[in-house]
């Protein structure tokens, strides 16, 4: 008599999974027919103690020859990937045969595992295709050191000039410029880096702004305040220096949480709201500079352009400075702009994720 081992069976869309119930099989003679029907002999030790046992299996549908063997746990690939009504082609169950209910699944379930698999290997392929930058820690380490260190350089001079301002009053408009002149120069000319770090991809900021933004504060520091002593006791400097001052003590520290992935809600907004009121009034400070400079400019002669004998001695340089006006509400225009896009940008992505 033949004897048929138990055997236990599960499917997926891909693929069929027999369980057969034999330990310590030996001599295993596993074929395939046709492409729908398995062949099994072995020697072991099933429901007949030590014997040989044979089934043979008629697939509903077509299979692929390669098949997986591990001891007697068979997975045999289907040639269509889709689920079948039951395994065999004859409807009436072979007596042996039995759900394997370890691995069974029913149809909408075993598609939820299937999806779940194609979305772990396309997340794996899309994971592999981003290449991790090798150098990202160094860049967020150095951006991290740069807002740092502007940070403490403005809020140098903000605290200063508050303090001075509650202590002197109105007196305090006068020497600005001597008491923080120094931490000025240096703030301003790291922050030569910020047209840098976006040419070297570290940050997503645009070379235009940066360049408006870190051009025009120098013209005023260098040229008007720094070349002219005359315009360094001006009380205008309070207002240019307290303006500046007072957004960069929101926007590094906004940076330095930026490096490390942080966010505070209240820092965001005023980082994203300050400049609404401070730039116009930024840009009118540095326009009234501009406008007491020009007198001091054409009596000085500083920095005027030698001209040839018939169009007289030279130009002065407060010509210059006049069409720099006009650039400056240019670039207040373009800024404003900028600044505008990245608020809405901010915002609008900020909703997104919250929905
Ligand atoms: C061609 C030259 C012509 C010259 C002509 C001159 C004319 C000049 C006229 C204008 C004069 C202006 C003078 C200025 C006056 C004042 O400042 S008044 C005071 C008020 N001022 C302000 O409010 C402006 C403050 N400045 C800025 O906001 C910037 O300098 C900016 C360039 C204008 C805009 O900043 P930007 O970086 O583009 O925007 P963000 O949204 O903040 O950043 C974009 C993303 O990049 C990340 N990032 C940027 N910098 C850093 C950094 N240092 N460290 C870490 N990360 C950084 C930031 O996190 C953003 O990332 P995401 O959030 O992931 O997008």
């Amino acid at each position: 008599a033949i004897l048929t081992p138990h055997v236990y069976w599960a499917q997926r869309h891909r693929d069929i999974y027999l369980r057969v119930e034999l330990s310590d099989a030996k001599n295993l003679d596993i074929s395939l027919q046709d492409n729908n029907t398995l062949l099994f002999r072995a020697q072991g030790h099933g429901a007949k103690g030590d014997n040989e046992y044979r089934f043979s299996l008629e697939f509903l549908e077509p299979v692929r020859p390669e098949s997986t063997q591990r001891q007697v746990d068979i997975k045999i690939k289907k040639q269509e990937e889709r689920w079948w009504g039951r395994l065999t082609l004859q409807e009436k169950k072979p007596l042996f045969l039995a759900p394997d209910f370890d691995r069974w699944l029913d149809e909408s379930d075993a598609e939820m595992e299937l999806q779940a698999k194609e979305e772990k290997i396309n997340r794996i392929s899309v994971e592999s295709r981003v290449r991790k930058d090798p150098y990202l820690g160094l860049k967020k380490g150095y951006l991290f050191m740069y807002n740092l260190v502007q940070f403490l350089g403005f809020s140098w001079i903000f605290v200063n000039m508050t303090v001075r301002l509650f202590i002197l009053g109105q007196d305090s408009f006068y020497d600005t410029f001597h008491t923080t002149a120094d931490m000025m120069y240096f703030c301003q000319m790291m922050a030569v880096l910020e047209v840098i770090n976006p040419l070297l991809g570290l940050v997503k900021t645009g070379f235009l702004p940066a360049m408006i933004q870190v051009a025009g504060r120098n013209v005023i520091l260098f040229v008007i305040f720094g070349s002219l002593e005359d315009m360094q006791n001006k009380p205008v400097v309070f207002f240019v220096f307290y303006l500046w001052s007072t957004i960069e003590i929101f926007r590094y520290p906004f940076y330095m949480l930026a490096c490390i992935s942080t966010e505070w809600k209240l820092l965001t907004w005023l980082r994203y709201s300050l400049w609404i009121p401070l730039y116009p009034l930024g840009v009118v400070a540095e326009a009234v500079a501009v406008i007491q400079s020009l007198p001091i400019f054409d009596e000085t002669r500083l920095f005027s352009l030698p001209l040839p004998a018939v169009l007289g001695h030279s130009l002065s340089f407060s010509f210059t400075l006049q069409l720099y006006l006009v650039l400056m509400f240019l670039g207040l225009f373009i800024n404003f702009r900028h600044l505008y896009k990245q608020r809405r940008r901010r915002y609008r992505l900020k909703k997104r994720k919250v929905h």
